[in-house]
């Protein structure tokens, strides 16, 4: 596609104190020498314009750009944009400002594609629901309407918006296509120059389209109101099937119902003869009874011989009983002989109908409910599931969560440590909660406090995913992420602050119909955050039951001298002491540690109140599964 790039370089930086834009150092560059070396490999001619001479050494390499005058000097943009449109040689202009210092080729190149699609003359980036004239493609016939407008009078760009049909993309178009948004920003004032910076060193980058006032302003709301709004917003997956020898850990996808009685048939429940009690009914250790032996049955051979009066089948522990026989008498009490040929049982002892014998449909009837759906299945399950010929099992799908973490501070776990910064332990823990609630973690790895980064991935993953969750830019600082990627205009906050402690700041929202859960970022904040907000909705997405945390009531293991003005889930240990159940706080209550996480196998809720509370009050714990 051939393209012109028009760098309009006129101005006078008014708010960055009079410099030309073009030459702030930024890296071990100025932003001219930077916007040239990017948009080079995607642009057939480049056009600078600007009057200032200062400039012509950092072009004089190159073939392909030219500085070029305004022809309606001190007039503004409007003049520098009619100046470059006349000298393009290009049918199709990229107009960018010079205080742009991230401009990305794909995204004018995905312009121009847009474009070329209808009647336009220009394609804008459209952000936060406002067109940006710069950053944007033209055809070079507008210069001529720029060349009216300024005879007019004109000195704005945006004038030219009303005069021109014009294509506008917004945040999502380009998220989709993996174009990160920050090629837009511009620096005008000191403020964004210093970010701009920093955003070169990958430690952030311009988070402007969020009022930072809003993140103060958060209505909390109570943890169960909280989870009702989490459930209410997940359905059950879809089920599949699996080979039974897979099945384990997984949760059913359909109520299980006997097909069949079980036993199947009358089952010895001894090694032993099966007969007739009426036979033995004179029986005495003196005068045993004497029994003719009929047939001998090994397990799993139907017997061929129904039992009459005087006989008796040898029978092993899970044979079939014949027909004829009400009873199975144990091999010891018996003595076998056999005579011309023939095998014969003596019994000296008269035994009770039906001892030894399982009837069948004893243990299970048919179209018994067995199983419901969303069980576990585990050791009992897959038993039963075989018994019943669940050669392949109805199971839910396991749901596939996708998990991000937000943080210019996050190292890899491979990582040596480097000064201010830490390893990414959420994301592996984040993993394991997962795999433990049934579901496949997604790993998306980290981005740093970029929000246009994470907004990208997160809308990337939700296409493929069934939940996504973040962990860390949550709160109300400078580079807490999760907030403006939360505050684009498609996305739907379901609460951003709850009356609890830890993990206060622990947002949902909606997406595309996907359920987003932004955890903390503080490693106690964030697991407590996934057991009561993320474990019920992925027991609702498999049918599992209960949908919450189960309660129950214990003992205070040791005093909890902490006011709260909050509920408090602090992270605790059960222990068994004489028979009755103590919960034990794990080391502090700081929503920052994670060595608290080890042991805890259940969260105390301690309410809000005045004072203290002290060892051997009887307090709610949460069960954690
Ligand atoms: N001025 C205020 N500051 C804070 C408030 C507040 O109300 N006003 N709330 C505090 C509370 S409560 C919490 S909880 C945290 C929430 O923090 P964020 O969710 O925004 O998380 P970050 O700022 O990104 O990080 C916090 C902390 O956690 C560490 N972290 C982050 N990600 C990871 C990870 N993947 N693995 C390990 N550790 C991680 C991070 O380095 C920080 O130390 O905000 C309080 N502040
Ligand atoms: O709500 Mo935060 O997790 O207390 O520190
Ligand atoms: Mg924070």
């Amino acid at each position: 596609m051939a393209l012109t790039a028009v760098i309009l370089a006129g101005g006078q930086g008014r708010r960055m104190g009079g410099v030309n834009k073009a030459l702030l150092p930024l890296g071990d560059e100025v932003f001219i020498e930077r916007q040239i070396r990017k948009a080079l490999p995607g642009t057939n001619e480049i056009i600078v314009v600007s009057n200032d001479e200062a400039l012509n050494r950092f072009l004089r390499d190159y073939e392909s750009v030219r500085i070029i005058a305004d022809q309606y000097p001190g007039e503004g943009p409007l003049a520098g944009f009619q100046a470059g449109m006349a000298a393009a040689s290009c049918a199709d202009v990229w107009v960018i400002g010079c205080d742009q210092p991230f401009l990305e080729v794909s995204a004018a190149h995905f312009l121009l594609d847009r474009m070329e699609s209808g009647a336009f003359q220009a394609a804008l980036p459209v952000i936060g629901g406002k067109p940006q004239p710069l950053h944007a493609i033209y055809r070079k016939e507008t210069g001529l309407i720029a060349e009216s407008l300024l005879k007019k009078g004109e000195r704005k760009l945006l004038a030219l918006l009303d005069n021109i049909p014009w294509y506008g993309v917004d945040e999502r178009q380009f998220a989709e296509q993996g174009i990160s948004l920050n090629f837009a920003d511009d620096v005008d004032t000191p403020e964004q120059y210093a970010k701009a910076s920093l955003t070169l060193k990958g430690v952030t980058s311009f988070m402007p389209h969020t009022d930072r006032s809003d993140r103060f302003r958060r209505h909390a709301l109570q943890p169960e109101e909280a989870q009702r709004l989490i459930k209410e917003k997940v359905r059950p997956l879809a089920t599949e099937r699996v080979p039974l020898a897979d099945a384990w850990g997984r949760r059913l996808g359909d109520n299980i119902v006997a097909p069949h009685p079980f036993p199947p048939f009358r089952r010895s429940g001894m090694d032993g003869y099966a007969l007739r009690t009426e036979d033995l009914l004179q029986a005495t250790s003196e005068a045993p009874v004497s029994l003719t032996v009929i047939e001998s049955l090994p397990c799993g051979v139907e017997p061929r011989h129904p039992l009459n009066a005087g006989q008796a089948t040898r029978i092993m522990t899970g044979g079939m009983v014949p027909e004829g026989a009400d009873v199975v008498v144990m091999l010891e009490m018996t003595v076998t002989e056999d005579r011309d040929g023939q095998s014969f049982v003596q019994i000296g002892k008269s035994v009770p109908v039906g001892l030894n014998i399982a009837e069948i449909g004893c243990e299970i009837q048919v179209g018994e409910a067995l199983l419901p759906a969303g069980k576990v299945i585990s050791s009992g399950e897959t038993a039963l599931l075989a018994a019943c010929g669940y050669a392949d099992v109805p199971v839910m799908r396991r749901p596939r969560v996708a998990v991000l973490s937000t943080g210019s501070e996050l190292l890899e776990v491979g990582e040596p440590l480097v000064p201010a910064k830490i390893r990414n332990s959420n994301a592996p823990m984040l993993a394991s909660l997962l795999r433990e609630a049934g579901a496949e973690p997604v790993m998306l790895g980290k981005v740093p406090d970029d929000a246009s980064e994470a907004q990208q991935r997160i809308r990337q993953a939700l296409r493929t995913c069934d939940l996504l969750i973040t962990s860390g830019g949550v709160s109300v600082g400078d580079y807490d992420v999760m907030v403006d990627v939360l505050a684009a205009p498609d996305v739907k906050l379901l609460f951003n602050k709850i009356a609890m402690r830890p993990g206060s700041p622990t947002t949902a929202a909606l997406l595309d119909g996907k359920l987003i859960v932004a955890l903390s970022g503080n490693p106690g904040a964030c697991f407590v955050g996934f057991h009561l907000f993320v474990s019920p909705a992925l027991q609702k997405m498999q049918q599992e039951k209960p949908l919450s945390p189960q309660s129950f009531k214990a003992f205070l293991g040791r005093d909890f001298p902490k006011i709260n003005a909050y509920r408090r889930y602090i992270r605790a240990r059960t222990e068994l002491r004489e028979g009755t159940v103590w919960v034990l706080p794990i080391g502090d209550d700081k929503s920052s540690l994670m060595t608290t996480i080890v042991d805890a196998d259940c969260l105390i809720e301690i309410p809000p109140l005045k004072e203290g509370l002290e060892r051997g009050h009887l307090v709610t714990a949460w069960k954690l599964s």
